[in-house]
């Protein structure tokens, strides 16, 4: 039997990423006037993401999503065509009005992830963007409408291809995001 559909770009098997890459440019999927955001330096953190508010390709149940500085993001061509998806949203999402992809979604609020746009490297025109290290929100896909009783086999296909399923984030960002929190709330150890 053919395996579960993650992301197109991830069903062939994850592919690493360049230590030469130096970043890239983000293209929408518009055929005419297509939105361009330039991204300086590698991404970090890139991961696919289950959850809802990510923008995927059609028929993906998965999102490819990472992050790099604010600073890094500049937008080139065509940014009259973006519209933020939901204002009240924790990631301001820039979405192309016209095609629907996602180009970039900074966090301005006060959070850990403050400082931080949110993007999705496959709409880069270069490869060599750094590999996705872990799947996150996996138990979201069901609120997209994937049946609770595939849910094995995509946890199963998430591992197979190298990817931990996590029902948040990764340990290590959900540890990042907590002590960011105590250091706050004045309760951090360290
Ligand atoms: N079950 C919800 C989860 C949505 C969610 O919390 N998404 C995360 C991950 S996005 C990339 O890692 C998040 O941090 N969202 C903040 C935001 O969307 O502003 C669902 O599936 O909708
Ligand atoms: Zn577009
Ligand atoms: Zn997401």
């Amino acid at each position: 039997m053919a395996s579960v559909s993650i992301h197109p770009a991830l069903d062939g098997g994850v592919k690493p990423g360049s230590a030469a890459f130096t970043g890239g440019t983000l293209a929408c999927a518009c055929a005419d006037r297509p939105v361009k955001v330039a991204i300086k330096g590698q991404v970090a953190h890139n991961h696919a993401c289950g959850c809802t508010k990510c923008w995927k390709p059609e028929g993906a149940k998965f999102s490819v999503v990472a992050v790099t500085a604010h600073e890094n993001v500049t937008v080139l061509e065509n940014g009259d065509k973006l519209a933020v998806v939901d204002p009240s949203a924790l990631i301001q999402r820039h979405a192309c009005k016209a095609c629907g992809v996602h180009m970039y979604g900074p966090v301005e609020r006060d959070h850990a992830f403050k400082g931080l746009d949110f993007i999705h490297p496959e709409r880069f025109q270069e490869a060599g963007w750094a590999e996705p290290g872990f799947a996150a929100f996996v138990s979201s896909i069901i609120e997209a409408g994937v049946d609770p009783s595939e849910m094995d086999s995509v946890r199963g296909r998430l591992r197979e291809l190298g990817l931990e399923p996590y029902d948040c984030l990764s340990p290590g960002l959900m540890d990042y995001v907590a002590n960011w929190v105590a250091k706050r709330t004045g309760t951090a150890a360290r």
